[in-house]
This record gives C-alpha cells, sequence and structure tokens, in this order.
C-alpha cells in the first residue's frame, strides 16, 4: 500500500457513463461507457486519448457541470445530481480555451474571480498576490491580459481556478499549443500544487506530460477504458522495454520493413509498428535487435530508447496520440 492509499478517496466512480441524446436525424453517442475511476488527495490521474475519447465529457462529470446518464459518481462524498454547488466551490477548473477577461489586469482577474465566491476583501487582495507570485507573474501584475505570452495566460488560468483554494483542479490540455521552456514552468508549478495536497486531473495529448505529472492513467478510446495505472506499470505491461527507431529514405522504407519481417518471421522476439517516417522495433534487448537488423539494410537513421506511455498507447490502440 503506498501513502497515497492512506488519503481519503475525492473522486469515485463506477461504471460511469454518459450518452448524449440523439439530435435531429442523428443518434445517441456514447461519449463515456463503463468508466471506474478514484482520485485521491494529492494524487494527479491523467486521461488519455485521441479526439473524441471522451475525456473532456468525463472532465464535466467530474466539474458537476454535465450529470453523468450511467453509473454512480461521487465527488467529495457527494452526489453531483444534487450537490452542485457544494462540490464546484471546492473544485478549480482549467478549460481548454483561457476565459479571461481580454481588459483586465492580472491582479484584477484574480480579484474579479475572487468575488464569485463571496471571499472578503482583505483574504481576496492578500490570496491574489500570493497566486501571482506562485504563477511568476509578479512583473505583470498591472498589465492587462492582452500584454501576456501564450504560457502567462495558462498561468493565469490557473491561478485564477486557484482563488478558491481547490481541492481538485480539473485541467484540460493545460499546455497545448505552449513552448517548452513555457510547458516546464507549468509543470514546475503543477507538481508544486501536488505536493501541497492539491488532487490534479489532467486531459491531455502529450505522453511525456502523463510521465511527468500523473501518478496514475487512464487511456481511452471510444468512452472506453482501454487501460489503467501508472505509466511504469503501463509500460511494463503492454510493450517491450526497448524501442529501436529506424528511419529510412523513401524508396527504402519497404525493403526495411520487410527485412523486419523477416527477421521476426525467422523467429526474433520483437513486435513491429509501422508508421509512415518510421519503423519502431519493441525488442527486450534494442542494440541486439539494431545489430541484426543493420547486418541486412542499413537505415538513414536509428536509435535506440526506452519504451514511454507513447508507445503504450500505439500498442494498444494501433494510433499515434498526435494533434
Ligand atoms: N454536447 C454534446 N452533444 C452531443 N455529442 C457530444 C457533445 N459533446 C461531445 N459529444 C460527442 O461525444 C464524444 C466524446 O467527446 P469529448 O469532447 O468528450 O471527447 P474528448 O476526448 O474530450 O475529445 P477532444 O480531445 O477533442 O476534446 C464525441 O463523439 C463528441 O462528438
Amino acid at each position: 500500500m503506498t501513502s497515497a492509499h492512506r488519503e481519503p478517496l475525492l473522486v469515485e466512480g463506477s461504471g460511469l457513463g454518459k450518452t448524449y441524446p440523439a439530435g435531429p436525424g442523428g443518434a445517441a453517442v456514447p461519449a463515456v461507457r463503463g468508466l471506474d475511476l478514484e482520485l485521491r488527495r494529492g494524487e494527479a490521474l491523467g486521461l488519455l486519448g485521441t479526439n473524441g475519447a471522451g475525456k473532456s465529457t468525463t472532465m464535466r462529470m467530474l466539474a458537476a457541470v454535465s450529470p453523468p446518464t450511467h453509473g454512480t459518481l461521487r465527488v467529495f462524498g457527494l452526489d453531483p445530481l444534487h450537490d452542485g454547488p457544494r462540490i464546484r466551490a471546492r473544485l478549480g477548473v482549467v478549460p481548454q480555451d483561457d476565459m479571461l477577461d481580454q481588459e483586465l489586469t492580472v491582479r484584477e482577474n484574480l480579484v474579479v474571480y475572487g468575488r464569485y465566491f463571496g471571499l472578503p476583501k482583505r483574504v481576496l487582495r492578500e490570496r491574489a498576490e500570493r497566486l501571482i507570485e506562485f504563477a511568476a507573474l509578479e512583473a505583470k501584475a498591472d498589465a492587462p491580459v492582452t500584454a501576456l505570452s501564450g504560457g502567462m495566460r495558462r498561468r493565469l488560468t490557473i491561478a485564477r481556478a486557484l482563488v478558491n483554494e481547490p481541492e481538485i483542479l480539473l485541467l484540460d490540455e493545460p499546455t497545448t499549443g505552449l513552448d517548452p521552456q513555457a510547458r516546464q514552468l507549468l509543470w514546475d508549478r503543477l507538481i508544486r500544487l501536488k505536493n501541497d495536497g492539491v488532487a490534479l486531473i489532467v486531459t491531455t495529448h502529450y505522453m511525456d506530460e502523463a510521465e511527468q505529472l500523473c501518478d496514475r492513467v487512464l487511456i481511452m478510446e471510444r468512452g472506453a477504458l482501454v487501460a489503467g495505472g501508472s505509466p511504469r506499470e503501463l509500460i511494463g505491461a503492454h510493450v517491450l522495454p526497448e524501442v529501436l527507431e529506424l528511419r529510412f529514405t523513401g524508396t527504402e522504407h519497404a525493403a526495411g520493413c520487410a527485412a523486419v519481417k523477416e527477421l521476426i518471421a525467422e523467429g526474433a522476439p520483437w513486435r513491429l509498428e509501422v508508421l509512415p517516417d518510421r519503423l519502431l522495433v519493441a525488442a527486450a534487448d534494442g542494440q541486439d535487435a539494431q545489430r541484426r537488423i543493420e547486418a541486412r539494410v542499413l537505415p538513414r537513421a536509428s536509435l535506440v530508447r526506452r519504451a514511454t506511455l507513447e508507445d503504450v498507447f500505439l500498442a494498444l490502440t494501433g494510433r499515434a496520440l498526435v494533434e
């Protein structure tokens, strides 16, 4: 039992599902089906899946803004159907699109948002300063939102979602469109929150993000759970530990593919994934695979790396998780 398991259960969903009613001329959409999930204090849960997998629908159910049509859901032990306002008061939500007040300054955005929670002025002023510092926006505190970079806006959106000191923060694709440096700073802040005991639920298209942040991930496809566990568990259970990436010049791609298939047919214990621009050969020993393949066909470039969640996703769904 890890220490996380001694923490109280904040979210408990069982057989959770949501079917959107049929529109004019269309069929009903089962957006989420039979999902079991749990979240504890200080834990980060990742929801992974391609577009339309049901991640945003799951987030909306957890945020008590879209009622489930199947299964049971408890957030803070409360039923979202009947206790929506009490649940929402203890949640922070970071939507995909920053819904900041463009004309207001950084500080004003925090203060105005905090008023919705009925916080006394003095508390709010002090909290806004703390959040400005947390979001590393001290130099921009009096600047309007229009003067902020993409990364700064995301940090302000997160700061704003923290005004009510939520116990759970829901983040829908928090770093989409940000450059590597801006992503790193954001991850740093999210890890700090987690260490302070805030529970995070993150949807993302980025496997490295899930590996960095999440204690557990749920891989979803067409509304259903495909696999769940810690990144390490998923890698251990679903893929071989090393991956040899091979790139060939245009016309050689097919020959390279044939050579690897031939070796596998001869008994090499590998798994081949063919992508448009490269071959991925999963193996227990990547260097051995590299030697044996390169004895038959010479790639333009090759490298051996450790298997990642991206490989798990590909192995389970047959699709690369790219935007
Ligand atoms: N309000 C709605 N009415 C009807 N169908 C919907 C509604 N919202 C989402 N859907 C459908 O439900 C399915 C799941 O959508 P959802 O937005 O939850 O997926 P997602 O994994 O969040 O995708 P994305 O990464 O694009 O946000 C899709 O087929 C979508 O078209």
